[in-house]
């Protein structure tokens, strides 16, 4: 049974549609990850969950109970915010045990369940320190303690790590990921900006664009099968590379003859009627290598950024405004102004039909 349901949801503001047709069933024990670009209505999802935003339309489950109009707090579920939101005048502790307190719980209760949190945590040592004497790690780390000790079945995080520096984020990035492996039942659902994260931390990535869901896949399956365009320039930086042309040959695998003049050969299935179909080839940058040989791009380096592990090449445009991004290995800063050739395995490329991907048709 899914831990939780959203079936056909909903939702808008005065006339105006946000999001329409959300089909999602999240599993005991996932963390689920919402990207998209912003204004796509992340927040305005995870906030419906949590009762905060009232849904329009569909209906919302949670163990299978109907949760539409049912308050935030008799949902089970605690929201973790990037703002953390502690008390300042409360130290940690009480911090942590103030929901249970307005609960009525035993000291005892309330005691053992901070001291768990605490310990999952690392926080122990702090307990009785004001959040003004802690780091911004630290303070989120509170606030997610103020949620587990409310074991709640469902976690919801909004951008819990926006407000850390760089280095701070990367530490807390991988705290979470040991805190749900100490979690293993807890479900966990979490919005971020922070491609990294979404692709290091979810068990599943739900993309959303324009409205709705666009694909919802493990982030090995949106990084090599993304279902259409969009997602294929969303998940991986740089963003794929996409290149007109049109089918010259079917099969187990195509070839593409591009608008350039110059063919590439995908192993993606093709039948004869795709003959002559206009497509857009697909390839990462990181997928691009240097050849002596039939190239799929040729052009002259007009940028590199050289970022000690690989090199971006960063061509000049074509009188479409294109510009073709590669990553070759090592330092390659000496390629500037100079005309480069680029293949790519067979298998590393992509096609796609009116935004959408010949894999998924
Ligand atoms: N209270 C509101 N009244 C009217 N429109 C709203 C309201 N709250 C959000 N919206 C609109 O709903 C859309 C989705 O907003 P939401 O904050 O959910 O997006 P998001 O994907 O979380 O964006 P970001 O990544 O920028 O945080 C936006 O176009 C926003 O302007």
């Amino acid at each position: 049974m899914a831990d939780l349901k959203l079936t056909d949801v909903a939702k808008a503001y005065g006339g105006v549609k946000v999001l329409s047709n959300i089909n999602l069933d999240i599993r005991k024990g996932e963390l689920i990850v919402f990207v998209g670009p912003s204004g796509c209505g992340k927040s305005t999802l995870l906030r419906m969950i949590a009762g905060l935003e009232k849904i329009s339309g569909g209906t919302l489950e949670i163990g299978g109970e109907l949760m539409n109009d049912v308050p935030p707090a008799q949902r089970g579920i605690a929201m973790v915010f990037q703002s953390y939101a502690l008390y300042p005048h409360m130290t940690v502790r009480d911090n942590m045990a103030f929901a249970l307190k307005i609960a009525g719980k035993s000291k005892a209760e309330i005691d053992t369940a901070v001291a768990r949190a605490a310990d999952i945590l690392q926080l122990t040592p702090y307990l009785d320190r004001l959040p003004k004497a802690l780091s911004g790690g630290q303070r989120q780390r509170v606030a997610i303690g103020r949620a587990i000790v409310r074991d709640p079945k469902v976690y919801l995080f909004d951008e819990p790590l926006s407000n850390l520096d760089a280095a701070l984020r990367v530490a807390t990035r991988i705290e979470i990921a040991q805190l749900k492996e100490q979690m293993p039942d807890s479900t966990m659902i979490y919005v971020t900006h922070d491609q990294v994260e979404a692709m290091t931390l979810a068990s599943r990535i739900v993309v959303l664009a324009g409205g709705g869901i666009s694909q919802v896949g493990t982030p090995m399956e949106l990084y090599q099968k993304p279902q259409n365009e969009f997602v294929a320039q969303f998940i991986g930086s740089p963003a794929m590379n996409l290149l007109p042309g049109e089918i010259i040959g079917t099969g187990g695998m195509t070839r593409v003859r591009l608008d350039s003049g110059l063919e590439a050969v995908a192993a993606i299935p093709t039948r004869d009627g795709d003959m002559g179909l206009k497509v857009n080839l697909g390839v990462r940058p990181e997928d691009l290598r240097e050849t002596e040989g039939d190239p799929l791009f040729t052009g002259t380096v007009d940028i590199t950024e050289a970022l000690g592990e690989v090199t971006l090449l960063y061509f000049e445009k074509d009188e479409a405004g294109r510009q073709m991004v590669a990553k070759l290995p090592g330092i390659r800063s000496g390629l500037r102004h100079s005309a480069v050739l680029l293949t790519a395995a067979p298998e590393a490329l992509h096609l796609f039909h009116d935004g959408v991907s010949l894999l998924y048709r």
